[in-house]
């Protein structure tokens, strides 16, 4: 909530009185009505946010009174600045100044355009229209066709005037330009006050929008997706004006009435405004087109500042007291401005993802505390996300059922009007098609697809493309139709004097149950209702949070229970994985021991043969042989198992050759034995045989030929059992 900053400034004066007995001074930030000779009338003396002299410039007004709300305006927030105050203050000189000192409009044209330059991250679409409320009517003054035109509400651009062109600009010449020509189709008129005085309220109305251009960095979720809308109104107001000064008659008179009469629904806006909540009823913005369609910068969604214009002649003293009686008023208003975002599904998801992500990563970092906050003020948005898009949905589809239902009427009655034309006219019928082509709907659409700006530079991006067809059917939203005569010197005396008006005799709309700012219905009974409710979705927020967290709990505490599994696991496989790169080692150990065995038994073996030519010795020689041969491609085996990349089928194929070949030679060599042994005992028959030798080889030979099978028979095992190990 943010209170309306409202300035005064005091115009130089036009005429020099010679017989003025008071004037008005400026301290700093006060205005009082002094004596001519120096002392202080009681009573009249104001405070506000600024005081600017005659010496003030539109430069100094615009640095600090209205900067802040152009700067804000293109970071998203809707800002308001008009010039309030009596016929001939000033209030024209301040909003478009002269060519030596240019007025706030321009100032502001040119900030927008300097400020979006600087600012890369974003895209920009820059929407202008210009309007003019003449006698109670709204003009396009953009397009002098586009005359009496009507207010309108949706839910997506809340309060708008149908059918106003909108130019999109892209840079500040380009909107000076329209300025000029806009100003051309003003009302302006003379008067005794002023020789020429605006005689319609102008409102230069620019529309922001803009989209962050992706980045794709983590956490840039806020604005990524969602699109920026801000409303930026300009707004001079005609002058009030008493019939007695401007000595008007015919259609200045009427003028002055209309003029007369909207300041005083304004001063009536602005009355209720700043009466404290509880006092305050129904604001009756619906009770002029100026305050309906300023009603967001009147206690809504905008910043909103005041300039005040006052003239400083005695003659005007109690216009000037009027106007400050006002700007006193204004200072008490409060409004409450917020970032207007317009978030697609997708961005809605996509921010929610992230923020459920950096959630998770943060249970990972064991926040526990931090978290349950963060949770809980998710869910709270969520819930708040789903509610906000139900009541919009349902409002939407509202909206479109009494769209739909005018259509029907509207379509209805040129029916009706039709076929009375038809009636009416001696049967030539076709005058009447002629002009019924087009139903006003079609109508508004076409016009519609004119809004394009004929000079655009360059065809737009995607982003500003798709924004830049931006345009809704209207929904009906009546005011008054015509303002009633109302006595002029009666309205004046009103609007200076800060006279309450009767609202309801004056009203001629109901109110409206749904207002957007600020809520109307404050009995205790409503507000029991409210916080209730409002508690009941608390609590029920808070449940699925704890649920949400217990869940995580669980999950987390089943994390570390298979983390733990896994450990275990993973340790025997390494006991297991170390023992297999032992065990050809200790293979290689156990191979070496049988072979130093084997060599050892031969040896002794051996011992028996008393020479190297007996067959024992030649089976002996050749088992030696069949053994080392044995050991070593058993070694060879073994090593390579080592090195697990040697390591393939071939030393099975290897180890098969040797296998054969040693069986051949065995073989080999005991048919020669046998051969030699069947020749031997033949020899024995013919031969004095000598019974101890031969009794002695017989031994031997017996022996070697069972540990050669013995021997023969361990080989193979062996061979068999390490070609198991290895593969
Ligand atoms: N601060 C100022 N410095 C110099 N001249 C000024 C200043 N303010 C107003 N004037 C002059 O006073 C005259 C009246 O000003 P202006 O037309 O802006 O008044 P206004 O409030 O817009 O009147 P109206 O309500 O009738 O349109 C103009 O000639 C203008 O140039």
């Amino acid at each position: 909530m943010e209170k309306i900053c409202v300035a005064v400034r005091v115009r130089p004066p036009i005429c020099h009185e010679n017989s003025s007995s008071t004037f008005w001074r400026v301290d700093d930030n006060q205005i009082s009505l002094h004596k001519l000779h120096g002392s202080p009338i009681s009573c009249v003396s104001y405070a506000f946010d600024h005081v600017f002299d005659e010496n003030c410039s539109n430069s100094d007004i615009y640095e600090l009174l209205t900067k802040d709300i152009i700067h804000a305006a293109v970071d998203g927030f809707n800002g308001t600045s008009f010039a309030y105050g009596q016929t001939s203050s000033g209030k024209t000189f301040t909003m478009n100044g002269s060519s030596n000192d240019p007025g706030i409009i321009h100032r502001a044209v040119n900030d927008i355009f300097q400020k979006i330059n600087i600012i890369s991250d974003r895209e920009f679409l820059i929407r202008v229209s210009y309007m003019e409320i003449y006698n109670e009517e709204i003009n396009d003054l953009f397009a002098v066709e586009n005359q009496k035109l009507q207010i309108h509400e949706n839910l997506e651009r809340g309060i708008f005037v149908a059918g106003l062109r909108e130019e999109i600009v892209n840079n500040a010449e380009q909107v000076m330009k329209l300025l000029e020509s806009g100003e051309v189709n003003r009302h302006f008129g003379e008067t005794n006050m002023n020789a020429r005085s605006s005689r319609s309220h102008t409102i230069f109305r620019v529309v922001i929008e803009s989209k962050g251009k992706d980045t794709g960095s983590f956490g840039d979720y806020s604005s990524s997706d969602a699109i920026r809308v801000s409303v930026l109104n300009l707004v001079d107001l005609a002058g009030s004006e008493r019939i007695a000064k401007t000595g008007t008659g015919g259609v200045r008179l009427k003028e002055g009435k209309y003029i007369n009469k909207s300041l005083m629904v304004l001063g009536n806006v602005i009355n209720k405004l700043s009466d404290s909540a509880k006092q305050r009823a129904h604001i009756p913005y619906r009770d002029s087109k100026l305050t309906r369609i300023l009603q967001p910068a009147l206690g809504g969604n905008a910043k909103t500042s005041i300039i005040c214009t006052v003239a400083p002649e005695e003659i005007h003293i109690e216009e000037t007291k009027g106007t400050l009686l006002f700007a006193s008023r204004a200072k008490r208003v409060t409004n409450c401005a917020q970032v207007n975002e317009v978030l697609t599904d997708a961005a809605l998801l996509k921010r929610q993802k992230l923020e459920i992500e950096e959630l998770r990563r943060k249970l990972q970092g064991s926040h526990a505390e931090v978290l349950e906050q963060e949770i809980l003020k998710l869910r709270n948005d969520m819930l708040q996300y789903e509610l906000e898009r139900e009541k919009l949905e349902m409002e939407l589809e509202k909206e479109r059922r009494s769209h739909k239902e005018r259509d029907r009427y509207i379509r209805d009655q040129l029916m009706m009007i039709e076929n009375l034309s038809s009636l009416v006219s001696d049967g030539d019928g076709s005058s009447s098609q002629g002009s019924m082509k087009e139903s006003p709907i079609e109508e508004c659409n076409n016009r519609g697809d004119d809004f394009k700006t004929p000079c655009f530079r360059a065809a737009p991006k995607a982003f500003v493309a798709k924004r830049s067809n931006y345009s809704q059917l209207p929904d009906l939203s009546p005011l008054p139709d015509s303002f009633s005569d109302v006595a002029d010197e009666d309205t004046w005396f009103k609007i200076n004097k800060g006279y309450i008006a009767d609202l309801y005799s004056l009203q001629t709309t109901p109110a409206r149950k749904v207002q957007s700012f600020p809520p109307e219905d404050v009995t205790p009974n409503y507000l029991n209702k409210k916080y209730k409710t409002e508690l009941q979705n608390l609590k029920r927020r808070l449940e699925l949070v704890t649920e949400e967290k217990n869940e995580l709990q669980r999950k987390l505490a089943e994390d570390i229970e298979v983390k733990d599994r896994l450990k275990g696991d993973i340790s025997k496989l390494k006991q297991e994985a170390l023992l297999a790169r032992e065990m050809p080692q200790r293979l290689c150990d156990s191979v070496t021991s049988f072979k130093d065995t084997y060599e050892e038994v031969l040896s002794k073996m051996q011992r028996y043969t008393f020479d190297g030519k007996s067959s024992t010795a030649k089976l002996l020689r050749c088992i030696c042989e069949i053994g080392s041969i044995l050991f070593s491609t058993m070694e060879t085996s073994i090593s390579n198992t080592t090195d697990r990349h040697k390591l393939s089928y071939g030393n099975d194929s290897l180890i098969q050759e040797y296998n054969k070949m040693l069986s051949e030679k065995l073989k080999s060599t005991i048919t020669s034995l046998i051969l030699s042994e069947t020749a031997s005992s033949e020899d024995k028959q013919t031969k004095t045989p000598c019974s101890c030798n031969f009794e002695v080889a017989a031994w031997s030979r017996y022996h070697v030929s069972i540990l050669v099978l013995f021997f023969v028979m361990i080989l193979g095992y062996f061979v068999s059992f390490f070609r198991t190990l290895i593969f």
